[in-house]
């Protein structure tokens, strides 16, 4: 056996090299000061202890949510991801692989043993230690309140007569009237989540999320409204539904879309709309679809619903089409807004004890909802409401700790439905599963997961769909490979891959300017209205410019380095400069007219948040008629097409956005997005994040690879985030 590293044998020595590593920007100073914390409580702790306390509030800052023992011990440098991303500097410190060789995982548990500090479960103590993981408390708590709450939402199974199920079954087929002869996942995924208080919908861009929600919001509308009408007509009531996304950019997506998909409902069929005259006014074509694509809160709905009804007739149980649009909200907000933030404090207006007035809560791209949001969130709702997930379980999980999604849909490619639950969707929607997606030992959670499988916006055309079904194709290594070669020579016009050596290249520059940016600024220059120009027609100008601007996106993986946001963003700073097409140096603090920039924190006063972006514009001096002020628009977030223009200085949490991380890019899309790899291999490399990257791209991509054998590189390596979730809910 070899000797134990002179650093796990005394706290001092343990403490300079957790100093060293702070220092280099290796461990971040709280998670040293953790360790720190803990020497002080308690006398005499291992060095072993002290490590592993760091080390798991590490792995906190890299989204993990626990340390796992185990894993680490087996390969501690990949597991910790140290030396991190482009630290290329001579002289580093100790590696991880070399303080913990020759340790067992009995060893470590070992120096977890002591009671003040460490427990297995419930208690005080600032760590837990269960299944070989290492957890912070708090986060220990997170991932139990989750698995408590999700595991009692699912094991309530209610009850439908005759009656209901007879209702059900003929509301979706009114709202899944296409047979194709395939399965139709989007009809089962309404069928699985109509009896059950939580439920997912998962599937890639386009798949149908949003569609597919519609409609079950409105056969849970319809199922609602019969159900109280037949107790009378003053018991109609209609669920309360709110829908939410986790950042601003998300919730404003979904508010674009969602209108005009209620608006499309097959309703009229099934729920005619009665009085002749009030069909008129509140049927299809009418009010209702005009003011259904206007954004409609709460209160909305409830005006707009009584409005419909007291223009139906009572003389049966069924609604109307109108009542039943009029029913669903379109206005999308944030999390954060719908749990009440409170600045500086990690505490919400509601929660257990002050829940949420809702009865169903929709979570759109609930990949991006990390473990502390997803607990005070299932916290906040209460126990009779039903929360519906949707999200792309592919898709990179959320910068902070956890990937809730991503853990809850570890089977849900296969499915695993059992006989009761086939049963339920053939007699509901008449379509028989196949028996690769059916087992007798399936868990309550499968039971609630659907998986939309067929993209409807990328055709068999498609190279963007192609290479995305290819990356993510559940197949070994160098299969899936064969299969993104095959996407690559089948010479797609939507796809191309670019090789270059530098970012000096002139195909580089040619993407950025010609293929890229100049859209925008040609734009900003060409259509720069007369310095007496209205305040609408300035509005009208941003709209432009930022439309734009939203053609074409720079991605990366890494924010150092030449191949980094830092490098790329003074590339391409450079060459817009060489064109004239900006001017860096005519601004004040680094402001000029032009620039492009993401907020990188929610900011409530301002109403900006974490992902939007802004153009820099110059407006007319408010007071001096023929000077010029820079301000910031940015398209405002309620889907108004409203702009909102801040001044520069007001902006305390901004960057700018020539090249943007994919992980920032995460709920937004482009008419083209160019993906930038790194020259050489980096774990932040993934699958998730080629996935995440190429799909942000609605009709055009551009790979670039400055370094051969990256796209392979990535594609082979999966993100492992480690947490104890995805055992615990079943
Ligand atoms: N069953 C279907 N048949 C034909 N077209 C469909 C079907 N379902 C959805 N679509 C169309 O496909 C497009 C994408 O649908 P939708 O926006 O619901 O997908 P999504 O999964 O929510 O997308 P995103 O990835 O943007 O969140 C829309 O234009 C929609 O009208």
């Amino acid at each position: 056996m070899t000797a134990p590293h002179p650093a796990l044998s005394s706290r001092r020595e343990l403490l300079a090299l957790l100093d060293a590593w702070v220092e280099r920007g290796w461990l971040r100073a709280i998670d040293r000061a953790f360790a720190v914390f803990l020497h002080r409580e308690c006398e005499n702790t291992s060095p072993l202890l002290l490590l592993a306390a760091a080390l798991a509030s590490h792995q906190l800052g890299r989204g993990h949510v626990c340390l796992d023992l185990a894993q680490t011990l087996r390969d501690p440098d990949l597991a910790l991801s140290l030396p991190p991303e482009g630290d290329d500097l001579p002289e580093p410190p100790p590696l991880p692989s070399a303080l913990l060789q020759g340790l067992t995982a009995a060893d470590w548990r070992t120096a977890l043993e002591r009671p003040e500090l460490v427990e297995d479960g419930p208690g005080a103590t600032p760590l837990v230690l269960s299944a070989g993981r290492l957890y912070l408390r708090r986060f220990w708590r997170y991932e139990q309140q989750i698995h408590q709450s999700l595991n009692q939402r699912l094991s309530h199974t209610p009850e439908f007569s005759a009656d209901q199920r007879r209702i059900l079954g003929d509301t979706l087929a009114t709202l899944f009237p296409r047979r194709t002869g395939q399965l139709d996942w989007q009809q089962l995924a309404c069928a699985l989540a109509a009896r059950s208080r939580f439920s997912i919908i998962t599937g890639g861009p386009g798949t149908g999320k949003t569609t597919t929600v519609v409609k079950l919001l409105a056969l849970l509308q319809a199922m609602q409204l019969m159900q109280t009408r037949q107790l009378g007509e003053e018991n109609a009531r209609p669920l309360r539904i709110r829908l939410a996304a986790p950042t601003g950019k998300a919730a404003a997506r979904l508010n674009e879309s969602i209108a005009s998909q209620v608006a499309a409902l097959p309703l009229e069929s099934t729920f005619p709309n009665r009085k002749a005259g009030a069909d008129q006014r509140v049927a299809s074509d009418g009010e209702a679809r005009r003011s259904s694509t206007k954004t409609r809160s709460l209160q909305g709905v409830n005006e707009q619903f009584n409005r419909a009804r007291g223009e139906e007739s009572f003389n049966t149980a069924s609604p109307s089409a109108a009542a039943l649009r009029a029913a669903i909200p379109t206005e999308v907000t944030t999390l954060h807004r719908l749990l009440g933030a409170r600045p500086d404090t990690r505490h919400f207006r509601h929660h257990a004890r002050n829940p949420l007035a809702l009865d169903v809560l929709v979570v759109d791209e609930a990949s991006m909802v990390d473990i502390e949001m997803m607990a005070a969130l299932l916290a906040a709702l209460p126990s009779r409401a039903r929360l519906i997930l949707l999200g792309d379980k592919d898709q990179l999980a959320s910068v902070e700790a956890g990937s809730v999604l991503g853990d809850l849909c570890a089977r849900a490619e296969g499915a695993h439905y059992t006989p009761a639950t086939a049963a339920w969707l053939a007699e509901t929607t008449g379509q028989a599963i196949p028996e690769i997606y059916l087992d007798i030992q399936g868990q309550p959670l499968d039971q609630a997961i659907a998986m939309l499988r067929v993209s409807h916006r990328f055709s068999g055309e498609s190279g963007i769909g192609k290479l995305a079904e290819a990356i993510n194709a559940p197949l070994a290594i160098e299969e899936r490979w064969q299969r993104i070669r095959q996407v690559w020579d089948a010479d797609f016009a939507d796809i191309r891959h670019l090789r270059i050596k530098e970012p000096e290249d002139s195909a580089f520059a040619e993407l950025i300017i010609d293929g890229g940016y100049r859209h925008y600024l040609d734009t900003l220059h060409e259509k720069r209205p007369a310095i007496d120009a209205d305040q609408a027609t300035y509005d009208g100008w941003a709209r432009q410019v930022l439309e734009a601007h939203g053609s074409f996106q720079l991605l990366c993986a890494l924010r150092r380095g030449n191949w980094g946001i830092e490098g790329l963003n003074e590339r391409v700073r450079e060459l817009l400069e060489q064109e004239r097409l900006i001017d860096s140096a005519a601004g004040k603090q680094g402001w000029y007219l032009g620039r492009p920039v993401l907020v990188t924190r929610n900011d409530y006063g301002l109403g900006l948040m974490n992902g939007d972006i802004g153009i820099t514009l110059a407006l007319p001096h408010p007071h001096q008629t023929d000077k010029l002020v820079l301000r910031v628009a940015f398209p405002a977030n309620d889907g108004s097409g409203r702009i909102q223009w801040v001044l520069p200085s007001r902006l305390q949490a901004v960057e700018t956005v020539y090249a943007m991380t994919v992980h920032k890019s995460q709920g937004s899309e482009f008419l083209h997005t160019a993906l930038v790899l790194p020259d050489r291999p980096n774990p932040i490399l993934t699958r998730e994040l080629i996935y995440t990257g190429i799909t942000r791209a609605k009709h055009r991509l551009t790979l670039v690879e400055s370094g051969r054998g990256m796209l392979k590189e990535a594609v082979s390596r999966k993100v492992m985030r480690v947490s104890g979730l995805g055992g615990k809910v079943r």
